[in-house]
């Protein structure tokens, strides 16, 4: 296994593009995330708004037609697209051009939702980050695996990683597996954790922010957000990766002496992701 490479403000700064002073929400990205479910609507609201916070010009949600009020009430900025059954995604169909797509959050695991998952991967082509049920889809239907698109962003977290590569009895078998995965379907590995690891083909990165305060409902779901949006931003996926979890966790630095570990919440991850993208100026 390949020592893993620390990514600090260093290496964050090597990669981050600070903003043009001419862009405008037309050539700044659009982001776009599908997922919700009935009961599991706020995990699309937190990484919708995720996805704006960190940058990109314009965020789309499709979910399923229960969630049409909720995101829209909650978040002004978002525009929505929704699906036609009532409580969960059954056929994923819409007319706009994204320049990034996140997918999973929310999204439960319905047999309509799985088939209309697979004729989704069928036929995009577009910078795709894939979490939660759509990683569980994946482990349950091995072979759609050919379908996820080249350069693609996996996030799990460690249960959702045990189903998508098998169980693991050390750690370095945990990498081992995960680096061929990566190697064979050529996607990027988000290995959500404390510390979290991204793995492209090889090449290991540690990240070196973020603390116990983000063991909360829905930080997975922000991460989403956060790098759906670098992707949009035209970031490469690794960048967008590295950029997304390193900015992540300083929000909950950041956060530590105001909320303590117990109260700091997914919002708050979203509330500091401004400050941290300061601390990457000074
Ligand atoms: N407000 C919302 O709408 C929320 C929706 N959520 C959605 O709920 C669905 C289910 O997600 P879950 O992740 O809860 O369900 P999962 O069944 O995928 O994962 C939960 C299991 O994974 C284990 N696990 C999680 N993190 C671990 C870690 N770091 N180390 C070891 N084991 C770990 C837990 O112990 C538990 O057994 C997803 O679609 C998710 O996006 C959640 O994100 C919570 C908030
Ligand atoms: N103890 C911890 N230290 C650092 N980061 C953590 C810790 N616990 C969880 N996280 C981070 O929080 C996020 C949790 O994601 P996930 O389990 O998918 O949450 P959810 O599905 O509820 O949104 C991941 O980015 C993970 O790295
Ligand atoms: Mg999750």
């Amino acid at each position: 296994m390949n020592t893993p490479i620390a990514i600090d403000r260093n290496e964050i700064l090597k990669r981050y593009k600070p903003i043009d002073k001419y862009t405008h929400k037309g050539i700044q990205g659009h982001a776009l995330l599908i997922g919700g479910s009935y009961g599991k609507i706020g995990a699309m609201c937190l990484s919708s708004k995720a996805a704006l916070k960190t940058g990109c010009g314009l965020v789309t949600t499709f979910v399923p037609l229960c969630g049409y009020e909720i995101v829209q009430t909650s978040i002004l900025e978002v525009m929505v697209v929704t699906d036609e059954h009532e409580r969960y995604l059954s056929d994923i169909s819409f007319e706009l051009e994204a320049d990034a797509i996140g997918i999973g959050p929310g999204m439960g695991q319905k047999m309509a939702t799985q088939k209309a998952f697979h004729d989704f991967l069928s036929n995009t082509s577009t910078p795709l980050v894939i979490d939660a049920d759509a990683l569980n889809i994946l482990s349950h239907n091995p072979s759609w695996v050919a379908l996820v698109p080249p350069r693609t962003v996996l996030t799990p977290h460690p249960k959702e990683l045990e189903r998508l590569i098998g169980k693991w009895y050390t750690k370095e078998e945990m990498f081992g597996k995960t680096v061929v995965f990566s190697l064979v379907n050529h996607v990027v590995i988000v290995m959500k954790g404390a510390p979290t690891y991204i793995i492209d083909g090889e090449t290991i990165y540690e990240n070196t922010t973020g603390n116990a305060a983000l063991a909360t409902a829905g930080s997975g779901d922000v991460l989403t957000g956060m790098i759906t949006s670098l992707l949009a931003q035209s970031y490469k996926a690794v960048d967008s990766a590295l950029i997304g979890v390193y900015l992540h966790g300083l929000t909950a630095d950041i956060a530590l002496p105001e909320t303590g570990y117990q109260s700091f919440i997914a919002s708050d991850i979203i509330a500091n992701i401004g400050k941290a993208y300061l601390s990457l100026e000074d």
